[in-house]
Formats: C-alpha cells, structure tokens, sequence
C-alpha cells in the first residue's frame, strides 16, 4: 500500500505540472513539473488568481475553460500558448521562449473553500507544436519555387467562396501559363527553365499582398487568389505583373524566342456553385488568350 508521504513524493515526481484550480480562478496547489528544462516553478501562485498574473484576455479564455470543464464533468483539452512573461510572479529559471500546452482539465468531485475546482494539468508540448507547423507548411509548399501548392490553393479558394456567398466579398483569380518555355527547356536545359519558373514565382511573391494566395497550379501553371478584389481591380493588377514578366524575363531569351505569360483573368460570380466554377472560366480566359497569341490578358 501507498502511504500518505509517499503519495506526497509521487505528486512531486508528476512529469508535468498539476494544477488544482477553482471556478474563480485561484490557484489552490501546484504539483509537479520539477525539470526546468521543460517548465517553470509554478508554486509561487498558490494562493493568487489567475486574473491578477495573466493579462485579461488570455484569464478569461483561462476562466472559461475551467467553466467547460465544471459544466460538462468531461476531460477537455485545450492546446495554448504561453510564456512566463505572460505569468507574472514567475522566476526566470526555465524555459526562454514561449511554451505551447496541452491542458487537460478535468472537474474534480469535492469543493474547496466552498468552491468547486478543476484539475489541470499542463504538457509542455512546444517541440510537437513545432514540427506540426513545419509538415503543414511542408505539405502547403511548392518544393521548387516555395510558393503555395495546388492543396493550399483549393483550401483557401474554399474559405473565400463561403465569404462571397456570405458576405459578397469578391475574390478574383488569375490562371497563368508561361509562354515558349518548353523551347527554352529543349535549347538551355530543364535547369535553365526551373531558374524562369523560379523567376516567376519571385515577381509573383514582390507582387501579391499578404492576403493573396500565389500557388504553382503545376508545371509552367500558375494561380493567385485575391480576395476582396473586384475584377476591375484584378485587371490592374494583371497588367503590372504581365509588364514585369515581359521587363524580367527577357534576360532568359534563345534567339527570338521570349518567355511571356498568358493570363485568364475573373472574379467570383453570383451563378457560381463552386470555386471550380470561377477557376474553371479562368481556366477558359487563359485557353483564349492562348489561342490569340499568347503574351496577353483575358478577361472573363
Ligand atoms: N524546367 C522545367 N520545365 C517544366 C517544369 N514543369 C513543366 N515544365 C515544362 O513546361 C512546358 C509546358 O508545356 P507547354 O505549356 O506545352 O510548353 P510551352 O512551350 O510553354 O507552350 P505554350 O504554353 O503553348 O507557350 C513543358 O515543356 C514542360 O516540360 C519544371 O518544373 N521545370
């Protein structure tokens, strides 16, 4: 059998720190979660509220999933991030940066003081969080010109198309294919067109606002997605960036034949179901301009 000092040491040998919590907010105990490589010392909030160490919009989102947990009586799990300058009354030993938690909290069945309490404990989970970010960013990214991929394209054209049925917001698009590049690939080498499609990429990332989507669609395809964007304002945009394909790609020329760019460009429509509808009448612009001759913009 555990006696009583025993079971004091195994809490204080608990990996991550417990934390015993009430309704209102106060820190009633603080278990485990010793290695300093990994957390900081959280005795010194004992007795102290959340709301008097933490700013008030992270307390309250702190209060409320205490409130969760008192309500439905079920493990809840949260992921959040804080920093032990976010705490205050925290030492400095451990970690510098900012840690990213998974809590879980689960309503506990006695009352302390009068008050009902949660226990939540709290997994240093900063490395996990990490590569998390990176595969997503791996699996968003074109690998050549570290634009976005086709994925990320139709994830974001997703969300723009319920903010247009929603709120009327327009996104346009521009669908465009490089011109002559395969007699560029068969004189100077696949390398020397990787460098032109790189070159693309840059003068579409130079060229774009935070909030566009510039995605490599595929071989010499290329999409940018702008949301509140009308196609007027499209259409502006369109010429300065076919102006700059024409002034920086020259460089790549072979004899008389130049890289150029073909461009459909639309906007979302009312009679659209889908975004695949609008990227489909892009799609049809560019075939035109194609057809026409290639090195222009066509509306649709
Ligand atoms: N170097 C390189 N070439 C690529 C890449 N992806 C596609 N291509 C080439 O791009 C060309 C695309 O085909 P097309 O669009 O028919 O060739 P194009 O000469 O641009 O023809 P037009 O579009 O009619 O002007 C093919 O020669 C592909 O091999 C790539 O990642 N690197």
């Amino acid at each position: 059998m555990i006696n009583l000092e025993q079971m004091d040491l195994i809490l204080e040998a608990l990996p991550d720190p417990a934390f015993i919590l009430s309704r209102s907010g106060k820190y009633v105990a603080v278990f485990g979660g010793r290695d300093t490589r990994y957390y900081h010392d959280g005795t010194g909030l004992i007795g102290l509220y959340i709301s008097d160490v933490i700013k008030p919009e992270k307390a309250n989102w702190f209060l409320e999933q205490i409130d969760k947990a008192l309500e439905s009586r079920k493990l809840l799990v949260e992921e959040y991030e804080l920093s032990n300058r976010d705490v205050k009354g925290l030492d400095d030993d451990g970690p510098k940066d900012p840690i990213w938690f998974e809590g879980r909290i689960q309503a506990l069945s006695f009352l302390v003081d009068g008050e009902e309490v949660v226990l939540w404990v709290a997994s240093n989970i900063s490395e996990r969080h990490l590569l998390e970010g990176k595969l997503r960013e791996l699996s968003d990214t074109d690998q050549l010109t570290g634009l976005f991929n086709r994925r990320k394209l139709e994830h974001d054209l997703t969300l723009h198309y319920e903010s247009f049925v929603r709120y009327s917001l327009p996104t346009s698009i521009f669908i465009f294919d490089l011109d002559n590049l395969k007699k560029i690939n068969d004189t100077k080498g696949h390398l020397a067109g990787d460098e032109i499609i790189q070159a693309v990429a840059n003068i579409c990332r130079s060229a774009i606002r935070k909030a566009d989507t510039a995605c490599r669609f595929g071989g010499d395809e290329f999409v940018i997605a702008m949301p509140n964007t009308g196609l007027e304002q499209a259409m502006q945009l369109a010429e300065r960036l076919h102006d700059r394909f024409r002034q920086e790609l020259n460089r790549f020329s072979v004899e008389d034949t130049v890289v150029t760019a073909s461009i459909g460009v639309t906007t979302m429509m009312p009679e659209d179901r889908s975004y695949e509808d609008t990227l489909k009448r892009a799609d049809r612009a560019l075939y035109e301009a194609k057809s026409m001759g290639k090195d222009r913009i066509v509306p649709a």
